[in-house]
């Protein structure tokens, strides 16, 4: 079964267009000024015209936002049409900025153990990461590995995407292990926060089929 790739917190023409390249389903865009992948809308607006649309072929458009107010969603939806929404928040605000956005909703959720792992239908995807530690400038894209045996008897109740830590060398091990359909890297695949290297992006779509097409658990 093929295992689909999110690429997170593009900041440069070319690395979108790597990713168009290399078949990644997703980019997603970091509007979260805290961090050094953070995009402002007009350059999320260049980046999203650097590529082929959705409809014409090109990965979808994930924006990130952390705990964000309606006003500042609107603000970014105004210059770029994105695709689905993936919230650092918590489920009840998630679905109210569902219901105002019209928007795809993907929930991040920070996995410690079995019981942190969602069970609501409410959302139409989740982001399962490690979870946050003391003193972190922000919730994601830290390159923190979690347990990935923790999802393998999860019934999830909603399509979810296996993120933290990934890299072109771990990835068939995460699938593997973690029984994800889905697999989400920032980190992983750059040269410095925000920059990202094609070569390393071309490295983790190939690697994330690899064990996927072979394993048989
Ligand atoms: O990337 C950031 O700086 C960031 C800031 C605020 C919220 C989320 C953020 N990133 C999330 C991601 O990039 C991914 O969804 C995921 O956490 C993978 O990150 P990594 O461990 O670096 O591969």
């Amino acid at each position: 079964m093929k295992v689909d790739v999110k690429i997170c917190g593009l900041t440069r023409a070319e690395d979108m267009e790597a990713c168009a390249v290399s078949g990644v389903r997703w980019v997603g865009l970091v509007f979260h000024s805290a961090s050094p992948r953070f995009v402002r809308p007009e350059q999320a607006a260049r980046l999203h015209e650097a590529i082929a649309s959705p409809s014409a072929g090109g990965p979808l458009r994930v924006g990130l936002f952390v705990r964000p107010t309606h006003e500042q969603i609107a603000a970014v939806l105004e210059r770029i049409p994105l695709d689905i929404l993936q919230l650092y928040t918590d489920e009840a605000t998630a679905f109210t900025l569902k219901e105002q956005t019209g928007r795809p909703v993907w929930l991040a959720r920070g996995v410690a153990q079995q019981h942190d792992l969602p069970v609501s239908k409410a959302m139409d995807g989740y982001v399962i990461e490690a979870p946050a530690q003391k003193g972190d400038t922000r919730p994601g894209g830290l390159g923190r590995v979690f347990d990935w045996t923790l999802t393998r008897q999860w019934q999830a109740p909603a399509p979810w995407l296996l993120a933290g830590g990934l890299t072109p060398d771990n990835v068939s091990e995460a699938v593997r292990v973690s029984r994800a359909q889905a697999v989400d890297v920032s980190s992983g695949v750059e040269e410095a926060p925000g920059i990202k290297s094609a070569l390393l992006i071309e490295k983790f779509v190939k690697n994330s089929q690899k064990k996927a097409c072979t394993r048989k658990e």
